[in-house]
């Protein structure tokens, strides 16, 4: 297949262009680019040198049409809504990485992200592209929004209890931490070496934008969740998420209970991994992979579940995640092109 990338200048195309760059079905991949056409991918990457060595080509519906298959926009919120639906009615696959058609409810998307919301037609045509829990969907979407590096991590970590009826509904309270690289390539006073380094921060308390998106999806799943509690804090590392995640249980469990209740979940999940009785996953071990690692306990003193989900923001949270959908859009191994080992140490 002949996919293209626009905003392939940024970390999110950057990682695409790296796991595309081995996948067996893809011939060609062509780069987009909306402030660098004309210049060699290689000039913003040294690193992809003897590689991939092609020109940045500017955006042009009727070139897109005619020279790709699939189109993945990792670009920033704004830009999808105003793509997309050209790029799929000129009859190509769009996967958006970007949270532009993820929120069902334009008004909460306005909500959230203060910008105007892309058409209500447009994002009704959306698949949410969760695979572990959407699979059925995606084999048929055309469009995908591909989810949040947060809610992804949030999600597989929650999605087992809440549809299981064990806890209290009221109860979720997710501490989440980001590296760096999830805000992108640009650098800002709040990312660059002198303020993280050595640093830990919150930001955006109570009004980060993944917050409807993680509510919208537990509410699909179970109608008794509203709200949740989400805070993001950023931790001076370059890639990796970790969700701690607290919830109170309705009734007296086990953790050898609430662990056959992930396992049973995930059990044909190849990217889900649960750990075993007093293991917690660490970023680093899933760094560069395409893995959720998931570890729990349960509190018999205070009768409160811990849930510990990690994720590579770059892989699973965004690229990684693109491409599993990619593969299941079109009927390849769901896999392919992602069975990358987590680079340790
Ligand atoms: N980084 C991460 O961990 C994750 C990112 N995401 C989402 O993926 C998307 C991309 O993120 P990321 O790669 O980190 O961001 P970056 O800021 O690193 O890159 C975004 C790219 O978008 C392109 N761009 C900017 N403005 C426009 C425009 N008006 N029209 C077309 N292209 C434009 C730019 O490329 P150029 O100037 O060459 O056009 C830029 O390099 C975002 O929506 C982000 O929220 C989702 C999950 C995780
Ligand atoms: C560390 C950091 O800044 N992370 C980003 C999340 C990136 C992401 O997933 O954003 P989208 O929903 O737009 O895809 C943030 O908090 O905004």
């Amino acid at each position: 297949m002949r996919v293209g990338i626009i905003g392939a200048t940024g970390y999110g195309g950057a990682e695409l262009l790296r796991l595309l760059n081995q996948h067996p079905h893809v011939q060609d991949i062509i780069l987009y680019s909306s402030s660098k056409e004309g210049m060699n991918i290689q000039e913003s990457y040294p690193h992809l040198s003897e590689i991939y060595n092609k020109e940045l080509q500017s955006i042009n519906i009727d070139s897109v049409k005619e020279e790709v298959d699939t189109v993945f926009l990792a670009t920033p919120p704004g830009v999808s809504s105003e793509w997309a639906g050209k790029i799929a009615e000129a009859g190509c696959q769009v996967i958006d990485l970007s949270g532009d058609l993820r929120l069902e409810d334009p008004s909460v998307y306005e909500a959230w992200y203060k910008r105007e919301a892309a058409p209500s037609s447009l994002i009704q045509k959306a698949v949410y592209g969760l695979p572990e829990w959407n699979r059925e969907w995606i084999k048929s979407a055309k469009i995908i929004s591909n989810p949040g590096c947060y809610p992804t991590a949030t999600l597989l970590g929650l999605a087992p209890l809440v549809k299981s009826d064990l806890i209290e509904f009221d109860s979720i309270i997710v501490d989440a931490k980001s590296g760096t690289s999830g805000a992108g390539r640009s650098p800002s006073a709040i990312t660059h070496y002198s303020e993280m380094n050595e640093n830990f921060k919150i930001y955006q308390i109570n009004q980060h934008k993944h917050v409807p998106e993680i509510e919208q999806l537990l509410h699909q799943w179970n109608k008794k969740v509203s709200t949740i509690t989400f805070q993001p804090h950023l931790v001076p590392m370059v890639r990796g998420i970790m969700a701690t995640i607290y919830v109170k249980a309705r009734k007296k469990t086990t953790e050898q209970e609430l662990r056959e209740l992930y396992r049973e979940a995930y059990r044909h999940e190849r990217f889900v991994r649960v750990r075993p009785d007093g293991q917690y996953p660490a970023t680093k071990e899933v760094y560069g992979s395409n893995y959720c690692d998931i570890g729990l306990t349960y509190d018999e003193r205070t009768g409160r579940i811990t849930i510990v989900s990690v994720i590579d923001n770059v892989v699973k949270g965004a690229s990684g995640q693109a491409i599993q959908n990619f593969n299941i859009m079109n009927g390849f191994e769901e896999g392919t092109g992602l069975k990358l080992v987590p680079m340790y140490p």
